[in-house]
């Protein structure tokens, strides 16, 4: 035992089994006088310091280890030492005779004598240096993670079997005009229209249901009031405690749905005149052919061709003459204003089909385009152009049992229009329209 000065030679441990404990105990053990020297120490220690106990007793570290990297160690002896404080923390400078460097968690408390005198130290040390590297390895993997989340063009998000939020990225709280933090913990609905997050809702739910990946395109109203649309994938997960949740990945493609859309607009639109051109007039009244007939709704077709037009071209060049359809364009269109779907079809062919229009309300309307092309003046260079077109108009009969058979009697009109002089309006009705025999007027 230490006498009162706090010199002695060890710490004799009568008790076999007490030091068997601190032997067994999975920490650094020891004790030291006033001046740092060891007084005790137990086995872990021991083969730290590579020596026997009676080599170690009444040596202090530096014998062991030097003096370079032990001043941190050294202060905290003092304070416990001559201030009596018990001090509890990491200490990450021991350097071994490797040169390696461990990191400890210590506990520190000032050993007494009877009369409460301090006369030495009492120290334990946990070797945290794995658990620190481990640490350390899983806090640079979150930042690497949490860089990459917080950047990805996407938001992020993971939500659990009850609508709630477990996780978000911050391209999800930019989204929703709020922090990361008031996401977390938030249902689906507190986040987004009751509609909208609904609609989320039962999606989640075949996903939760049947485990499968999905793949969709999804629309959201942000913040900012702005229509975005995302390219979601949402895959089946389990949540922190191990309970359904799925996580869903949504890239931003709101550019590119607007080039998609401005690509397909301009797929279907010629480009001269900016009217639909002859694909998507085909599209759309193949279409409009079948639900008429389906619903036995009424419907025409004016086809139209403008006179002369190569003379046109001819005498004032082909831009003149592009100038001349555009022209024609805006007459039917003043004309038409909402009613029908006006088409390029062809050079200087045009056609309207008219919905719900029966035959003598379409020939009313083609010969109210006809009045106005050749009402129009064209300002050209040193003249006043005037034109006109020649128009043929059809209406669906109960025979029609393909969009052609109504197309090719309209055209058949437009013929008997040119025939006829042009700058008119013929109308051709079928055998089951007129009784027993077509009429052309
Ligand atoms: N400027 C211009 N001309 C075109 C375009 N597409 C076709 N054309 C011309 O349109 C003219 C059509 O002439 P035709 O089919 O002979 O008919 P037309 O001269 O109008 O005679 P009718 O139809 O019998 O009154 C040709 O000269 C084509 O070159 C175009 O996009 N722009």
């Amino acid at each position: 035992m230490p006498d009162s000065t706090g010199n002695c030679d060890f710490i004799a441990l009568s008790n076999d089994s007490y030091r068997l404990l601190l032997d067994e105990v999975g920490a650094f053990v020891y004790t030291t006088d006033m001046v740092g020297r060891y007084t005790f120490a137990n086995r872990m220690v021991l083969q730290l310091l590579g020596h026997p106990l009676d080599y170690v007793v009444g040596k202090d570290i530096s014998h062991f280890f030097g003096d370079k990297g032990n001043e941190a160690l050294r202060e905290t002896d003092e304070r416990v030492l001559r201030g009596g404080e018990t001090i509890a923390r990491e200490e990450s400078n021991l350097i071994l005779a490797t040169g390696e460097l461990r990191t400890y968690w210590s506990t520190k408390k000032p050993l007494r004598d009877a009369t409460g005198q301090i006369i030495g130290m009492i120290g334990i040390s946990h070797d945290i240096t794995e658990k620190k590297r481990l640490e350390d390895k899983l806090r640079r993997q979150k930042e690497l993670l949490d860089a990459l989340v917080d950047n990805v063009d996407a938001l992020i998000y993971m939500k659990d079997a009850n609508r709630r939020f477990l996780y978000a990225n911050r391209r999800m709280a930019d989204a929703f005009g709020c922090s990361v933090d008031q996401i977390i913990g938030s249902l689906d609905v507190d986040l987004m229209p009751a509609e909208v997050a609904e609609r989320f809702w039962q999606q989640d739910q075949k996903i939760l249901a049947n485990g499968q990946r999905h793949a969709c395109e999804e629309s959201l109203v942000d913040a900012s009031g702005r229509l975005r649309h995302y390219w979601s994938v949402i895959i089946p997960w389990a949540g922190p405690d191990g309970t359904p949740a799925i996580i869903g990945l949504s890239t931003d493609i709101t550019e590119l749905h607007a080039l998609k859309e401005e690509l397909q607009r301009q797929a279907r639109a010629d480009s001269l005149t900016g009217i639909a051109n002859r694909r998507s007039f085909y599209e759309s009244a193949e279409h409009e052919f079948a639900r008429s007939r389906l619903q036995g709704r009424a419907l025409s077709l004016i086809t139209i061709d403008i006179d002369f037009f190569k003379k046109i071209n001819d005498t004032l060049g082909h831009p003149m003459g592009d100038r001349v359809l555009q022209e024609f364009v805006a007459c039917c269109q003043d004309a038409l204003r909402t009613e029908g779907l006006l088409a390029r079809t062809g050079g200087e062919e045009f056609c309207i089909l008219l919905p719900g229009t029966d035959l003598d309300a379409a020939r009313h309307i083609a010969e109210r385009i006809r009045e106005q092309t050749q009402a129009r003046r064209i300002a050209v260079p040193a003249q006043e152009l005037r034109i006109s077109a020649s128009f043929g108009v059809a209406g669906l009969c109960d025979t029609d049992e393909r969009f052609e058979t109504l197309y090719s009697r309209a055209d058949l009109a437009l013929y008997a229009a040119k025939q006829q002089g042009r700058n008119r309006t013929s109308l051709l009705r079928s055998p089951a329209q007129e009784g027993a025999s077509s009429s052309m007027t």
